[in-house]
C-alpha cells in the first residue's frame, strides 16, 4: 500500500490496488505526460500515525524560510524547481519557461515539475530542499513507464487505425460520421486533433500525447453502439480509466492562451474548436472527476469556461471543479434547452460562440440575491427528475420513497447489533458507486478487506468462493469502481476523519462517503465522559461536511438499548436528538416483530427532507450473494408513512407519488408484515 507508506497527510487507500488485489505494482501516473519521475518512496520515513494536511500559509512560510521564490498561481503556486539543477535562485530569470516549472498544489502540497517530470508530495518536496537522503538532487529518481503491455498496445492500435477520410469505402466514412455525430465536423478538424478511426471495432481513437507532441502515452476508443433510435457511446482507455490522465486537445494549447473551455467529451472539443477557434480541452473522464494532478496544466488560464453537457449533473459538477480551479476565473455554461452540448450545437445550428457568451460566473459572494440564483432554481426545475438525484438500480423501492441520492445531504442509518447495517449499507453505496457516485469508504469496525469481499461478492451477485477462476474478471471490473477506503481501524479522531474527508473531495471528487459506524469516532473526544456532547458534536461535524463540500455523508449509527420486542423509532438513535435533527434522511433497518422469514428484514425510511415521503419495504437476504433484494411478490407492499407514531399508510401499486391515497389507512404499531400487498395490478 503505497500510500500508507509516503509521509502524505491524510491516509487514503487508492481503489483496491495493492493491498488485497495485488495485481498492480507502483500507482501509474498522474498527470499528462510521458513516463513520470516519481520520488523512491521506499527512501522516505514510513508514518506511524497520520500527520495534519498542509495549509497554503505554511507552504509560503516554508518558501520564504528556505529563500525560494515562488508567484502566487489560482491553484498552484510556482516556484524554480529544485529537480533542473538550480541551486542558487537569486539568478533566476523570471520569464524564462523553464525557471519557475515547479508546480505545488496549494491544497495539499503535491509538486509537479513540468521539465523533469518529477513529482512528489509536500513532504518529498521539504525532503529534497532539505537535502535529507532522498537521492532527489543526486538525480535517483525512479522512472514509471507505463506498463509494457499497455505500451504496446497503444502503439499496435494507433498504428492500425487511420483518419476518416482515408476510409477507402466513401459509404463506410458516411455512416462512421453519422454514428458519431460528426457530418458537420470538418476533415480539416479532425486532423488538427488527430483523430483516428479503427475499422475493426468502428471506434474513434483519440490520442493521448506528450507534451512535446513527440510520443504517444494512450489512446481512448469511442465506440458507438445502436440501442433503439438512441446511439449509445462507450468509452474504453489505455491505460485504464484511474490512470488516464489526458487533457485532450494540450498540444494545440499555445503558452500565450489566456483563456480555455473545458468539455466533457472529445466529440464537443472538436465542435467547440471548429466553431469558435477558441482553445479547448476536454477531461479525461468527463464529468466523473478532475484529478488535481491536472491543474499545473491549467495554470496559464486567466479564465475558464466551463461547458460539461447539457444535464444538471454536468451542472453540478462543473460548479465543483471549478473550486478547485478558483472559481474567480471561471464561468459556467448552464444546461438548457437552447443550450445542449457543444456538438449538438453545432449540428442544430446553433451560434456556439453566443452560448458562450451566456456562460455564468461560478464565483458568488458569501451573500446573494436571488437574480444570482435564479438560473440554478431555472436549472432545478427544469431537471426534476435529475435534481431528485442519482436512483438506485437496485432498490426501486428506495427511489420511490427517497426519489434519488442527492449531493449534500446526511443520511443517518441505524439498526439492532448484528442485523446486518454494514452488510446493507454497502450494497446501497455500492449501487451508487456503479453509477459512478465517487465513494469514499469509513470502516471502522470491519477492515478494509473483509468489507472488499462482502462488496466484490455483491457486485457479482454470486459466490465468488465456489468461481475462483472468474475472480480476475471481476476483480478487475469491481477495480474500475471510483471506490476509495479510508486505511482507519478503531477509534479514531473525528477531525482525522473529516480531513481524510476533505482531502478525498479535492483529490477523488469524492461525492459520497459512509462512515460505519459514528461510535468509533466517540472515544477520542476530550469530552468523553459526556458521550452525548460528543456525538452531537460529531453529528454536526459531518452536517457541516456534507454542506460545505457538496458531499453526501451516509452515517451508522448504533441504536439506544431498547426492549427487544420494539421496533426501533428515529428516537431510538443513539444520543438526543440531534442526530435526527441534522439528517436530511433517517434509514432504520428493521429485524424485530417484522420478521417473517429467515433473514428478513424491512428498511423503513422514518425521514425524508427532500419531499417528505416516509415508509418502509421488505428486504430479503441472499446469503450466497450478500445481497439484499425485494422479492417481485412484495414489489407492492411499499407503504408510505406519515411518522413512527401515527402510522398514516397509503397502499401504492404503481410506485408513483400520490397513488392509491384514498386507501390510506391508521396502522400505528401495526407489524408491516401484516401489511397485505396492493392487489391492483
Ligand atoms: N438479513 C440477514 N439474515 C441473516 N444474516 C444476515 C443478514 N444480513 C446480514 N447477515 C449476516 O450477519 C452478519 C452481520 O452482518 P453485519 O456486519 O452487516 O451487521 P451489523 O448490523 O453491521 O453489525 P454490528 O451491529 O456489529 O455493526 C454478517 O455475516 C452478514 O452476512
Amino acid at each position: 500500500m503505497w500510500l500508507l507508506r509516503c509521509a502524505h497527510p491524510v491516509r487514503i487507500l487508492l481503489p483496491l490496488r495493492g493491498e488485497w488485489m495485488g495485481r498492480r505494482g507502483l500507482p501509474r501516473s498522474l498527470t499528462p505526460g510521458p513516463p513520470r519521475r516519481r520520488y523512491r518512496k521506499e527512501a522516505l520515513p514510513a508514518l506511524e500515525e497520520p500527520v495534519s494536511p498542509v495549509t497554503t500559509t505554511e507552504i509560503r512560510q516554508y518558501l520564504r524560510t528556505h529563500g525560494i521564490p515562488f508567484h502566487d498561481g489560482h491553484s498552484c503556486l510556482r516556484a524554480p524547481s529544485p529537480f533542473v539543477g538550480f541551486s542558487d535562485f537569486s539568478n533566476l530569470k523570471k520569464d524564462s519557461p523553464t525557471s519557475f516549472c515547479l508546480f505545488i498544489d496549494k491544497t495539499t502540497g503535491h509538486f509537479l515539475c513540468m521539465t523533469s517530470l518529477a513529482e512528489g508530495s509536500w513532504e518529498d518536496f521539504q525532503a529534497s530542499v532539505e537535502g535529507r537522503g532522498d537521492g532527489a538532487k543526486e538525480g535517483i529518481l525512479l522512472t514509471e513507464s507505463p506498463e509494457a503491455a499497455d505500451r504496446e498496445q497503444v502503439l499496435r492500435i494507433w498504428n492500425r487505425a487511420i483518419p476518416l477520410w482515408e476510409l477507402p469505402d466513401p459509404e463506410e466514412a458516411k455512416l462512421a460520421r453519422v454514428m458519431f455525430d460528426l457530418t458537420k465536423v470538418t476533415d480539416d478538424t479532425l486532423k488538427r486533433f488527430s483523430v483516428r478511426y479503427l475499422r475493426s471495432t468502428r471506434s474513434l481513437v483519440f490520442p493521448w500525447f506528450t507534451p512535446g507532441g513527440s510520443g504517444l502515452r494512450g489512446l481512448k476508443l469511442l465506440g458507438a453502439e445502436g440501442q433503439g433510435n438512441e446511439v449509445q457511446y462507450v468509452e474504453t482507455t489505455i491505460p485504464r480509466p484511474g490512470a488516464y490522465h489526458n487533457l485532450f486537445g494540450l498540444p494545440l494549447i499555445s503558452r500565450r492562451d489566456a483563456e480555455v473551455v473545458l468539455t466533457s467529451r472529445e466529440l464537443d472539443s472538436l465542435a467547440l474548436s471548429q466553431s469558435t477557434g477558441l482553445p479547448t480541452l476536454s477531461l479525461p473522464r468527463g464529468t466523473a472527476c478532475l484529478p488535481p494532478a491536472l491543474l499545473p496544466y491549467l495554470e496559464q488560464f486567466r479564465r475558464i469556461v466551463f461547458w460539461l453537457g447539457d444535464d444538471l449533473r454536468s451542472w453540478e459538477a462543473a460548479k465543483l471543479f471549478a473550486r478547485k480551479l478558483n472559481p474567480k476565473r471561471c464561468s459556467l455554461v448552464r444546461p438548457g434547452n437552447q443550450q445542449p452540448r457543444p456538438l449538438e450545437a453545432l449540428n442544430q445550428g446553433l451560434s456556439l460562440p453566443r452560448i458562450l457568451r451566456t456562460a455564468l460566473p461560478a464565483w458568488h459572494k458569501s451573500i446573494v440575491s436571488f437574480r444570482q440564483l435564479r438560473e440554478e432554481v431555472l436549472g432545478e426545475l427544469s431537471n426534476v427528475e435529475q435534481a431528485a438525484g442519482v436512483r438506485w438500480s437496485r432498490f426501486p423501492d428506495l427511489n420511490r420513497l427517497l426519489k434519488g441520492h442527492r449531493k449534500g445531504e446526511l443520511t443517518v442509518f441505524t439498526g439492532p447489533t448484528g442485523s446486518g447495517k454494514t452488510t446493507f449499507i454497502s450494497e446501497y453505496a455500492l449501487d451508487l458507486c456503479t453509477q459512478g457516485v465517487n465513494t469514499l469508504w469509513g470502516s471502522f469496525e470491519i477492515s478494509n478487506v473483509r468489507l472488499a469481499r462482502v462488496m466484490l461478492t455483491q457486485f457479482a451477485v454470486t459466490r465468488l468462493e465456489e468461481q475462483l477462476d472468474k475472480y480476475e474478471e471481476w476483480a478487475d471490473r469491481f477495480e474500475d469502481l471510483p471506490l476509495y477506503f479510508m486505511t482507519f481501524h478503531g477509534q479514531q479522531s473525528i477531525r482525522s476523519v473529516i480531513d481524510t474527508m476533505q482531502h478525498a473531495v479535492y483529490v477523488y471528487d469524492v461525492c459520497h462517503v459512509v462512515i460505519d459506524n459514528l461510535q468509533f469516532m466517540m472515544g477520542h473526544e476530550q469530552f468523553s465522559t459526556d458521550r452525548i456532547a460528543a456525538q452531537d458534536c460529531i453529528v454536526g461535524a459531518f452536517r457541516k461536511f456534507a454542506t460545505d463540500n457538496s458531499c453526501h455523508v451516509t452515517l451508522v449509527i448504533h441504536p439506544r438499548k431498547e426492549d427487544d420486542d420494539k421496533e426501533l423509532q428515529t428516537a431510538s438513535i443513539f444520543g438526543s436528538a440531534k442526530a435526527s435533527q441534522e439528517a436530511d434522511n433517517v434509514l432504520i433497518l428493521q429485524d424485530r416483530k417484522l420478521v417473517t422469514g429467515p433473514g428478513k428484514r424491512y428498511l423503513q425510511v422514518s425521514k425524508n427532507r427532500f419531499d417528505g415521503d416516509v415508509g418502509v419495504f421488505p428486504l430479503e437476504f441472499n446469503k450466497s450473494s450478500l445481497t439484499f433484494s425485494i422479492p417481485p411478490k412484495s414489489k407492492a407492499r411499499l407503504k408510505k408513512i406519515k411518522d413512527d407514531n401515527g402510522l398514516v399508510a397509503k397502499k401504492s401499486s404503481s410506485g408513483k407519488k400520490g397513488a392509491g391515497h384514498q386507501n390510506a389507512e391508521t396502522c400505528s404499531g401495526q407489524d408491516p408484515s401484516s401489511y397485505q400487498p396492493d392487489p391492483s395490478p
